[in-house]
């Protein structure tokens, strides 16, 4: 087997001492994806954001590539792409500088950008299907184009672990798409992925295993439970699994 990449052993997380996430373990093993699935406010985005040390536990331990969180400062080593940061915001930085700004924990603040700084950001630029815009405002991009900016931001970085929290949302079909390849190129380089997500998509076909969160705890983790029921009808506009309620059909095992 791999070696774990992301380790949560018992973790619990509140939030002004609500408990929100409650006795949560995952494992995630190097090149593997695995999609966190679940309810609006169910604990998606605590759970990550835990991973990350962003919020602290209340309970339990994070490991990242075999360190306790509270020692790991290889943060060059992960990708994290928040959920609708919005890259624009009216600053006037254009998207190659967005994206080389990916660089910064690598190569350090002080030192100018170098050739393999410069490829890594067009890399990336290209990997999302941006590079004919690197040049214009990120302000001018659609809010699906400022999310693949994003995406390329972290994979500049040459992580290992990409992060990203409900990266398809609200993105159009094209940027799916693109995103979709970015990510099997990052995978079939060796890359693991932790992705929060309500609607698969073109990224179905990546996934390795879900989890899925139901009232803070993970209540499912294995195959990608396939809809059923009205969850299958065609304009049903989203996936999520509610545990303990849903009928046994709507898992595919
Ligand atoms: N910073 C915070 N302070 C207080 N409560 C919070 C905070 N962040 C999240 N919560 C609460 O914690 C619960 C879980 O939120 P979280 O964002 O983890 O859910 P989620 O599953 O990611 O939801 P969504 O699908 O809507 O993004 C919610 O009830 C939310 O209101």
């Amino acid at each position: 087997m791999n070696a774990p990449v992301i380790a949560v052993q018992h973790a619990a997380v509140g939030y002004d001492a609500r408990t929100v996430l409650r006795d949560v373990s995952l494992t995630v093993t190097a090149g593997e994806v695995v999609a966190v699935l679940g309810a609006n406010g169910s604990g998606k985005s605590t759970l990550i954001r835990a991973v990350l040390g962003l919020v602290p536990l209340s309970a339990g331990s994070v490991t990242l590539f075999g360190r306790p969180l509270r020692r790991f400062r290889q943060w060059e080593r992960i990708g994290y792409v928040p959920q609708r940061l919005g890259a624009g915001g009216g600053v006037p930085a254009t998207v190659r500088e967005v994206v080389a700004s990916g660089r910064l924990a690598r190569r350090g603040i002080l030192r100018p950008p170098g050739a393999a700084d410069r490829a890594a950001v067009d890399g990336a630029l290209r990997a999302v299907g941006l590079a004919d815009r690197a040049d214009d405002a990120v302000a001018t991009l659609s809010g699906g184009q400022q999310q693949r900016a994003l995406i390329a931001r972290a994979l500049a970085g040459h992580p290992e672990l990409l992060v990203l929290d409900e990266p398809t949302a609200g993105v159009d079909a094209t940027s799916q798409e693109a995103f979709a390849g970015a990510l099997r190129e990052f995978v079939d380089g060796g890359g693991t992925v932790l992705l929060v997500a309500h609607e698969l998509g073109p990224l179905r076909p990546l996934i390795d295993r879900a989890v899925v969160v139901h009232a803070g705890e993970i209540c499912h983790d294995g195959p990608v439970p396939e809809p059923a029921g009205h969850h299958a009808e065609p304009d049903h506009d989203h996936v999520h699994p509610h545990c303990p309620d849903e009928p046994v059909g709507l898992w595919s095992n």
